[in-house]
């Protein structure tokens, strides 16, 4: 069975594909300091639970953190003897090369975003992924990443007022009723919920004017949901695209003989 690992800068998952669907998901917060030997404690406890000890042959690994790459790599090597895949390393091609500027390294998970929302969805497609930061992958109709927006994650935004304000507390991100808050957390949940729906449909709106023709909007990451709550800013919220991403790329490169 093939691992996929999409380790983002706040979370790292791992997802079990078996060949027709995910038939687990963990998740664990990204830190560099974690070993392989780490790494294979809490896998194998988990896997266990599972009944999946030893089922594990291939591997494929995308991460927006570089650091974190070199133990994941011991870990598919030692434990699960096998070579991972690198998204963005060489030795791992693309269905579609990006088209971007001469020199610019795009974000593995943004690469790995275009080619799942390509597959399930055509070209002519806005993939937006709400992580650490909130990024749009703006898919061409040949399924080429031709660029996109970098916004400041949802959470980021939050723990930024609170460092930045000493009467500002934590809050979390819900739907707030209105807009107007009558207290500071309503306040500043008001803010970054109405000001990301904003954020989200200008974005579009200019994408879509920029490109010249209808797109399709997309949505994953563990936010999407809560802000596709009663509006129409996507056609699909698909939580599990990325890891979608990483088979169809593992399938590509098998096929390759890679
Ligand atoms: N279902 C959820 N509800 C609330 N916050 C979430 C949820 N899923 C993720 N988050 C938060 O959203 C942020 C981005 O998470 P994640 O999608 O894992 O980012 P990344 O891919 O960059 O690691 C983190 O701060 C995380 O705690
Ligand atoms: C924009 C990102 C930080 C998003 O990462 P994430 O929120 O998933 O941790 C990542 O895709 C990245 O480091 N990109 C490199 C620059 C680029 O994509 O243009
Ligand atoms: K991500």
């Amino acid at each position: 069975m093939l691992l996929c690992i999409d380790c983002g800068n706040t979370n790292t998952v791992f997802s079990v594909w078996d060949g027709v669907e995910f038939t687990a998901t963990w998740r664990i917060a990204t830190d560099h300091r974690r070993t392989a030997d780490e790494y294979f404690v809490w896998l194998n406890t988990l896997m266990q639970l599972k009944g999946m000890q030893g089922r594990i042959s291939e591997a494929i690994i995308s991460s927006t953190a570089p650091r974190v790459v070199f133990n994941l790599r011991v870990l598919c090597n030692r434990y699960f003897d096998c070579r991972p895949y690198v998204v963005g390393k060489p030795g791992c091609e693309l269905p579609v090369a990006p088209r971007v500027d001469v020199g610019t390294t795009v974000g593995p998970d943004r690469l790995v975003n275009t080619v799942a929302g390509f597959e399930r969805h055509g070209g002519d497609l806005i993939v937006v992924d709400f992580g650490t930061a909130t990024t749009f992958d703006v898919v061409a109709p040949d399924g080429a990443y031709i660029g996109g927006v970098i916004a400041p994650g949802v959470n980021l935004s939050l723990e930024a007022l609170h460092m930045a304000a000493a009467a500002l507390p934590h809050v979390d991100v819900t739907k707030p009723q209105g807009v107007i808050g009558t207290n500071t957390v309503a306040c500043i949940q008001s803010g970054v919920y109405w000001g990301y729906i904003g954020l989200v449909e200008g974005i579009v709106r200019q994408i879509r004017m920029e490109r010249d023709r209808p797109m399709k909007v997309i949505a994953t990451g563990g936010l999407a949901s809560l802000f596709d709550l009663g509006f129409d800013l996507f056609d699909k919220v698909e939580d599990d695209l990325t890891m979608h991403g990483l088979r169809l790329i593992f399938d590509y490169n098998k096929g390759l003989g890679a």
